[in-house]
């Protein structure tokens, strides 16, 4: 067992947080030797099993990232932008693997994270799950072979406690489409359409979120053309389906060099 890799997990008491940390204690495939979360979290101290509401599990949650990161081979973080970028420069100066499934990352941030990506592996995706990088390709393939002509909107849904729009997953989406069709995603994005907007942007790939309940995340791109619509979806019924993905980044990125991967790297898509 103690030769198994050590796994940090970032905030651990999130809902990704906590599946994560089941994913990797149950794997057999590593070891949690860390558990973190933010300065003042009523967790922090307490040991996680019983934090999560099970039989203890022998790993404190702490709030000082680099001690814990300097035990780990791979650090999983699921949090916030501010705490990514953050973990991304002391995952670099411990030299363990970033696996980043954060979204709403801003273009400072993705600056700061290649700067990180010089010392350590950082393994980053919208969407860490098989199902939606197998989606992504299905994008790009159906985008190149229908002219402008078929207008793209991509539509998702997710829980009312989500922070950021459109999702990550959504923007990989678009980002394929956009590849597909030889155009760049940043000249052609149409979002958050209110009020008197005038006809679509011929071209343009629009984008609309929904926001309720305990959605876990679905994603439709629709192709609509004139008297056909073709409409290529993904379902997530279950947040176990990320953390595997981003289990399998983090022990996939012990073997690699530093660099900045995604999930199409990881599961040779
Ligand atoms: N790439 C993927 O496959 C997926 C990505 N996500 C993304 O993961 C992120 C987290 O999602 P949820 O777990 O639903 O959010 P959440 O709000 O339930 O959890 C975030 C956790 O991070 C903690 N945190 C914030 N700052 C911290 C810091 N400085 N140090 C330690 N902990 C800190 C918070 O206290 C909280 O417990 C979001 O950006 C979401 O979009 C979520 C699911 C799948
Ligand atoms: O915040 C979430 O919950 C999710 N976030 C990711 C995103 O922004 O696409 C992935 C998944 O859809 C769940």
């Amino acid at each position: 067992m103690d030769d198994l890799p050590g796994i940090v997990v970032t905030g651990v008491s999130g809902r990704m947080g906590q599946m994560l940390a089941r994913e990797v204690t149950a794997s057999g495939k590593a070891r949690l030797v860390g558990a973190l979360e933010r300065p003042g979290h009523d967790w922090v101290g307490r040991d996680l099993g019983a934090c999560m509401g099970g039989a203890a599990l022998g790993v404190t949650v702490e709030d000082d990232p680099l001690p814990a990161f300097a035990r780990a081979r791979a650090v999983i973080d699921f949090t916030a932008p501010a705490a990514t970028v953050a973990f991304a420069g002391l995952a670099a100066q411990a030299r363990a693997v970033h696996v980043i499934g954060t979204t709403g990352l801003a273009p400072a941030d993705l600056e700061a994270l290649e700067a990180a990506s010089h010392h350590a592996a950082i393994i980053r995706a919208g969407n860490m799950s098989l199902g939606v990088n197998l989606l992504a390709g299905l994008v790009r393939k159906v985008a190149a072979a229908l002219d402008a002509d078929w207008d793209i909107e991509v539509v998702e849904a997710h829980h009312r406690m989500k922070v950021d729009a459109p999702s990550g997953t959504a923007l990989m989406l678009g980002e394929a489409a956009a590849e597909g069709r030889g155009i760049a995603l940043a000249d052609n994005m149409e979002s958050g359409r209110h009020g008197l907007t005038g006809a679509r942007a011929p071209g343009a790939i629009g984008f609309s979120a929904i926001r309720g309940g305990d959605i876990v995340g679905e994603h439709d791109v629709i192709f609509a053309g004139a008297g056909e619509r073709l409409v290529l979806r993904h379902v997530a019924t279950d947040r176990a389906i990320f953390a595997r993905g981003a289990l399998r980044a983090a022990l996939w990125g012990m073997d690699q060099k530093p660099g900045q991967y995604d999930m199409v790297d990881v599961l040779g898509l």
